[in-house]
């Protein structure tokens, strides 16, 4: 079990009990997010985030930390979040005239993949649960923006104000990468044997499905500045999520195509992502690739598990679902993969962290049956995935929000980078394919790292 938290984050998490919640918000003129994001480097480097949706409809930023949420006991995790974020909303002082999800007090950031699994060292920022109120926060839906400001004790809302005019001032472009010193691609041998002995367990045991991850490392010269590899998701993955999420001197962030779960009054929106295939080199080869996925029956397996889980984990919670029968292509670059987009629509009750815990993890990232396949992960991966592949968005107070499953991803720590991508193993799985597979999934953040290919 993980007890991580610095003195520093356990005093900031005193906070929430340190009275009463200021928060403020005022509509501004447009601005660029990312460019705010970089000129909060020297006053708020460790205490920052960003966030992107799939289609750039909606973006928001956040700096400073007017209060850090974590909870004391992993298994209760997601409703210990819940509980201390409305304990702290019941007598919150909320200006918000807007009607605008994503405005007003929210909470950004996530879970781990597994509380069970061995910390490793450079998780240790993160722990099992971690979300910030930030202090001061942007948002832009549909051109909108707006800016909210947390405080407790009283504002002075004239700070709105002059800062609206300061960041109109903004520019600037982020730093360039540091040199690359060297390059780990964790013990491949290794990992095609754990492969080997995963699929061995699928074929003679009542286990269907494991996804199996590995990690390489990259050590650069000088300390790394998440704005540099947010700057070139942002162009290189424009149809992806895209976020990223500071903690002292780390930084998860990454290009995700995969909605968990969202959530907007009542509205409920998530997806199905599973089975790959490479993008082809011509428009021909690329109709033929996706083509192929959407008749393989290894992948359409691998796949349908998602959906029968994710239907099973929703259908509580909503009064009606929708999903379609058979699953479309969604292509990236590098990528592409079946994909089977569900809607519904959520009672009056159910909670986003409900949503979220029921489906954390589906079978895009975990296995099934759940807990035998995260048995297996944990011994045969031979690593923490720490919140690889797991739960990160936001929540506002209003109970809107959105996760994403945190994949084609990395963890900056420092001067080094670890990146992850894993692969739905099962029966017939062949572990040279599999291993193809993560390769094509590292490139993403490869190529954000500053690097062509492996
Ligand atoms: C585990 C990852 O991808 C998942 C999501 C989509 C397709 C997958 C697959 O085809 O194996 C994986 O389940 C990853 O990108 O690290
Ligand atoms: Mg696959």
């Amino acid at each position: 079990m993980k007890t991580i938290l610095s003195p520093n984050r356990r005093e900031q998490s005193a906070t929430n009990e340190r009275g009463k919640l200021f928060s403020y918000t005022i509509p501004m003129d447009p601005c660029d997010l990312f460019v705010f994001y970089q000129s909060q480097r020297t006053s708020s480097t460790g205490q920052r985030f960003y966030w992107k949706n799939s289609d750039g409809s909606f973006r928001i930023v956040g700096s400073g930390i007017a209060a850090t949420f974590t909870s004391k006991s992993p298994e209760r995790r997601f409703e210990h979040i819940q509980q201390q974020w409305d304990k702290l909303l019941q007598d919150a002082h909320i200006e918000n005239k807007y009607d605008i999800p994503g405005t007003g007090p929210l909470l950004f950031g996530g879970f781990s993949f597994d509380i069970d699994q061995i910390p490793a060292d450079e998780w240790s920022s993160f722990g099992d649960s971690l979300f910030y109120l930030p202090e001061i926060m942007i948002t832009c839906l549909d051109e909108q923006y707006f800016l909210t400001m947390n405080q407790f004790g009283a504002l002075d809302q004239r700070e709105g104000e002059f800062l609206k005019q300061w960041v109109k001032q903004m520019k600037g472009k982020p730093n360039p990468f540091p040199k690359l010193l060297t390059q780990k691609e964790y013990d491949v041998e290794g990992w095609l044997q754990s492969v080997e002995e995963v699929v061995d367990e699928l074929q003679n045991t009542d286990m269907q499905k494991v996804v199996l991850a590995r990690k390489l490392q990259l050590d650069f010269a000088e300390p790394l500045q998440s704005e540099t590899i947010i700057d070139q998701l942002l162009s290189e993955q424009p149809s992806s999520y895209v976020f990223s999420m500071e903690a002292e001197d780390s930084c998860f962030l990454g290009a995700s195509p995969e909605r968990l779960v969202e959530k907007v009054n009542q509205r409920v929106l998530s997806t199905c992502l599973a089975g790959s295939i490479a993008r082809g080199k011509s428009e021909q080869e690329d109709k033929k690739l996706g083509n192929d996925l959407l008749h393989d029956s290894k992948n359409l397996f691998e796949h349908g598990l998602v959906v029968s889980m994710i239907e099973d984990a929703l259908r509580p919670f909503c009064e009606e679902l929708l999903i379609p029968n058979q699953p479309n292509l969604m292509k990236k670059p590098y990528i592409q993969h079946l994909y089977t987009p569900v809607e519904g629509r959520a009672k009056k009750e159910s909670s986003i962290f409900a949503m979220v815990q029921s489906l954390h993890p589906t079978p895009a990232l975990g296995g099934v049956p759940t807990r035998p396949a995260m048995k297996m992960i944990r011994d045969k991966e031979n690593m923490d995935r720490g919140f690889y592949g797991s739960p990160i968005g936001w929540t506002d107070y209003r109970g809107n929000g959105e996760f994403i499953v945190g994949i084609r991803s990395g963890l900056t720590k420092g001067s080094s980078a670890f990146l992850y991508a894993g692969c739905g193993l099962v029966s017939d799985s062949i572990a040279d394919k599999e291993l193809i597979e993560t390769r094509i999934k590292f490139q993403p953040m490869l190529r954000a790292f500053g690097k062509e290919s492996l």
